[in-house]
């Protein structure tokens, strides 16, 4: 049910309906503040639709079958094939058929009124809304206008690509049948997520990476270990394979390379990136440039905007492109808004409730790639370019018995990045199967900042493969010793 009523003046107008909108719009309305919600399209945004539900629903049914097959004795009775159009049956009632009744009824339940359309900013604290009849509706907001209006797929300037009808994220995650060739372009997230599914619904894949690693922002150990699980479930991975053209003909596309024989397929996956959905979003109107990312401070209040009025949260501030950091954002910005609405002091220092700290230094990211990879914090790299004194353990989960135990011959690896004279975990890094529900303790560790010498005493449950942090723990002990 779409809410329609004359009102125009709410205490905070929130643009853009996605896990991230949602968010903030609860906790506004939460503190009694009068909140509506704009949505040009559907409610729960990118993610609810044609990214992290449908892409997991892809995901989780061949990571099913690969556990049943890892283990002799289940392996016996795991002897069939994936059954695609069970899993893409099964992946449109995640996407819940690409409608929104659902979470139209939740904003409904929490008292946030939804008004459908496209908005604009009009100045300060002034929305415009293109509704779907054709009209326009201007809204005012006392307090907030929050830009929650996420990102879009960008596919790179080639000879013939506007024709050639690529895939972006949105038809890799929506599409009805199984192509029988598809080539994917992109080594990031997307990337290698999507050639790991429809690899394993049946289609042959050719993934092309323009550098010589897989997800370059993790540890390198992570995009190799990626590379050889792709390349033994029968994913050709080329790399320095840079596309120059594409062409379609009929239900073939032609990708011509800079290097080698053109490839021909039935589709082709641009996963090159992200951009923001801030064009014609009327930032001009408020002394900013449509088309840019939203800079903001740690509490979500965009950057060059005076008054303290105008917020963005989610992918549209490019902090940490994720479901999740977009949801923290929501609330951190809600409880910014309500304190500030209230007339009190915002308690804005790092790890403060009017602070989104953990964007710089906590992030917890799970690839669901078989092996997964789930990483939190700085990488090494990162954490020596960022000036600290860095110890660094690595260990081979297949070692620790509650590994060998969920599946024979288990390989993965774990790295913990430390400070050397703060003594607390930067970093964390784990590729194996199943190893994104590990990854919480090494948030919790992370954010906490919890002492290495503490973490002695947190004792992992044996044989559970949360051993690896005692493992992890010893090897830093032995290092150090030596
Ligand atoms: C294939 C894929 C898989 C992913 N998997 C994961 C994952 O497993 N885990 C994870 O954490 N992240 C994942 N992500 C990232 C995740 O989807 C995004 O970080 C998340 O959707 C961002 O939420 P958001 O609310 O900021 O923006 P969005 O989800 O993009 O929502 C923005 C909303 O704003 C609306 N909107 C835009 N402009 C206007 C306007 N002018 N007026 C009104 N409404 C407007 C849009 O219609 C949309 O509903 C994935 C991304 C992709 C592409
Ligand atoms: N499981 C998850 O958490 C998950 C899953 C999917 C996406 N996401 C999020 O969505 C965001 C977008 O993912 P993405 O994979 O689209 O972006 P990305 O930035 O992670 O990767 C894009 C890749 O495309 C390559 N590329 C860019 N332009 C190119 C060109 N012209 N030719 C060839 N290669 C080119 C880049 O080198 C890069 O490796 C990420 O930030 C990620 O955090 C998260």
């Amino acid at each position: 049910m779409t809410i329609r009523n004359s009102t125009t003046e709410y205490d905070v107008i929130v643009l853009g309906a996605g896990p991230t909108g949602e968010n903030l719009a609860d906790r506004t309305r939460a503190a009694g503040l009068r909140t509506a919600v704009v949505e040009r399209e559907l409610v729960g945004g990118e993610c609810s639709y044609w990214a992290c539900m449908p892409s997991k629903a892809l995901l989780r049914p061949p990571a099913a079958l690969a556990a049943a097959r890892a283990v002799a004795g289940a392996r016996e009775a795991a002897t069939g094939e994936l059954d695609a159009s069970a899993v893409l049956a099964r992946r449109d009632a995640f996407a819940s058929h690409w409608k929104d009744a659902g979470q139209v009824a939740w904003l409904d339940g929490v008292g946030v009124d939804l008004v459908r359309g496209i908005g604009r900013l009009d100045g300060e604290r002034r929305v415009l809304v293109r509704t779907p009849e054709g009209a326009e509706r201007v809204l005012t907001a006392r307090h907030a206008v929050a830009v929650c209006t996420g990102s879009r797929a960008v596919l790179p300037e080639l000879p013939g690509l506007a024709d050639a009808r690529p895939w972006t994220s949105r038809e890799a995650t929506s599409w009805p049948t199984v192509p029988a060739r598809l080539v994917v372009v992109g080594g990031g997230v997307v990337g290698v997520e999507m050639a790991t599914a429809w690899r394993a619904l049946g289609a042959t894949v050719t993934l092309l990476v323009r550098g010589r690693a897989l997800l370059p922002k993790l540890e390198p150990f992570a995009g190799a270990l990626v590379a050889a699980g792709l390349r033994a479930a029968g994913v050709e991975v080329r790399f320095a394979a840079v596309p120059v053209a594409v062409r379609r003909d009929g239900p073939q596309v032609t990708v011509e390379l800079a290097d080698g024989e053109p490839l021909v397929a039935e589709e082709v996956l641009f996963a090159t990136g992200r951009a923001p959905r801030t064009e014609h979003l009327g930032l001009a109107s408020v002394g900013l440039r449509d088309g840019d990312w939203l800079p903001v401070d740690e509490s979500c209040t965009v950057l060059g905007v005076p008054g303290g009025w105008l917020y963005a949260a989610g992918d549209v501030n490019h902090r940490a492109l994720l479901t999740h950091q977009g949801k923290y954002q929501g609330r951190i910005a809600g409880a910014v808004i309500a304190a500030r609405a209230a007339g009190r002091p915002l308690a804005d220092g790092p790890w403060g409730p009017h602070a989104a700290t953990a964007d710089g230094a906590a992030v917890p990211q799970v690839v669901f790639t078989e092996p997964e990879v789930a990483a939190v914090g700085l990488t090494a790299e990162q954490a020596e370019r960022a000036g600290h004194r860095v110890a660094v353990a690595d260990y081979e989960i297949g070692q620790v018995a509650g590994a060998s135990l969920a599946a024979d011959d288990f390989q993965g690896r774990a790295r913990l990045v430390v400070d050397r004279d703060r003594r607390v975990v930067l970093g964390a890094t784990l590729v194996g199967p199943g190893v994104g529900e590990l990854l919480h303790a090494a948030t919790v560790a992370v954010a906490g900042q919890v002492p290495i010498d503490r973490l002695w005493h947190a004792v992992p449950a044996y044989p559970t493969i949360s051993e690896i942090w005692l493992r992890l723990l010893e090897t830093l002990r032995d290092e150090a010793a030596e």
